[in-house]
């Protein structure tokens, strides 16, 4: 299933025009504040009207205005997750679920008990919201959202009033939800980091424009994108495959550059993983290095340059994939580097947080 949305609409001095498509799995939407984020998530839910427009999935038109179609939002199928969970305080987690599953179609809505698993609810089932973590209750809405048999998932910073911790619990079962059901999700961020981590498909908007869209890891890796996204969090991933654990507290990966030794993953040999280095934490080396404390040392070839004020961001190809490093102009004229030119990339294993390794 995929959803696909131009948009054109006029506030008193702001202009929202965009156009994307949102393959299975998860676009984000990203974007500063006031960017028009959220005026995008509610024209695809039927709260705003646009003055011009076609939202459309493989087999319903939700709008249209060239023919004057325009569903009400209980009939677009849509799960909405808000940044505060919005769960009935009065009723049991098993009866905030239900409350779900009685908007649901009576033919092939999900499981119950999938969702349950799915999410890890099982202990929670008999408990009120007033007795769950920030981050349980978003489970709770987003097990509420799936058992009204959306087809699309609608998600507006669900973590935005998570602390870290709680984010970092949310996370997997975002990936799991992802990974593991056909319905598109859309979601909203102003997280880098967190876009990287979980995006399949980025939207980038900026002033009310989707500036670019496409290949979530294609436009993380663009330099020429970066300024844009913000440099300080720029970042591309790589995949890797867990081979070993070591005695001493690492974990051995397998990726394309050669291989990796990261701080503890808790998953068995054979794991593919996506993980996000920063672009600031790459040091490039035109030979492989000899007697340096850094682990991770990936041979790669270099695709791009970008020169600014702020410095050189420079793409190297790894294997399919592309990294991206940030370095001084400095350092880019005295190593004179240039496209085609092979090239060593060096990556601390502690610059690579947990909260950066994702499942693939
Ligand atoms: N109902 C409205 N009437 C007038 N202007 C509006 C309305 N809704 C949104 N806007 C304008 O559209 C712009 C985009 O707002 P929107 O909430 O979509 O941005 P956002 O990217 O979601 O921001 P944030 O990250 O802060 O939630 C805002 O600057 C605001 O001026």
């Amino acid at each position: 299933m995929t959803l696909s949305v131009a948009l054109n609409h006029q506030f008193p001095g702001f202009t929202l025009d965009v156009n994307f498509v949102a393959p299975p799995g998860l676009t984000a939407l990203f974007g500063r504040s006031g960017s028009g984020k959220t005026s995008v998530i509610n024209a695809v839910a039927g709260i705003l009207r646009p003055d011009q427009g076609r939202i459309s999935t493989a087999d319903t038109i939700l709008l249209d205005t060239s023919s004057a179609i325009n569903l009400p939002p209980h009939r677009r199928r849509l799960g909405y997750v808000f940044q505060d969970a919005r769960l009935f305080p009065h009723l049991t987690v098993q009866q905030n679920l239900s409350y779900g599953r009685w908007f649901a179609r009576p033919s092939n809505g999900p499981n119950f008990d999938d969702i349950v698993g799915l999410l890890g609810l099982q202990a929670l089932l008999q408990r009120r919201p007033g007795a769950l973590s920030g981050g349980e209750k978003s489970r709770v809405a987003i097990g509420r959202a799936l058992l009204s048999n959306p087809a699309l998932l609608l998600m507006d910073e669900p973590f935005a009033a998570l602390d870290d911790p709680r984010k970092a619990e949310l996370l997997p079962y975002i990936e799991t939800l992802r990974d593991q059901t056909q319905i598109p999700i859309l979601y909203v961020s102003h997280a880098l980091p967190e876009v990287a981590r979980l995006a399949t498909t980025l939207v980038v908007l900026d002033q009310g424009r989707s500036l670019h869209a496409g290949p979530a890891a294609d436009l993380l890796a663009d330099p020429d994108l970066a300024p844009a996204l913000g440099l300080r969090d720029a970042g591309a991933m790589i995949s890797a495959e867990i081979t070993a654990q070591g005695p001493d507290g690492l974990t051995e990966l397998h990726s394309a550059g050669g291989p990796l030794w990261l701080p503890q993953i808790a998953s068995p040999p054979g794991t593919r993983l996506r993980i996000r280095i920063a672009a600031q934490d790459v040091i490039l080396s035109r030979q492989r290095p000899e007697g340096l404390s850094a682990l991770n040392i990936m041979h790669g070839q270099i695709t791009e340059i970008r020169l600014s004020d702020d410095g050189a961001l420079v793409q190297l190809a790894i294997g399919a994939e592309h990294l991206l490093a940030r370095i001084t102009q400095r350092s880019a004229t005295a190593l004179r580097l240039a496209p085609g030119d092979p090239i060593f990339a060096i990556v601390k294993s502690v610059a690579v947080a947990q909260k950066d390794i994702g499942k693939r």
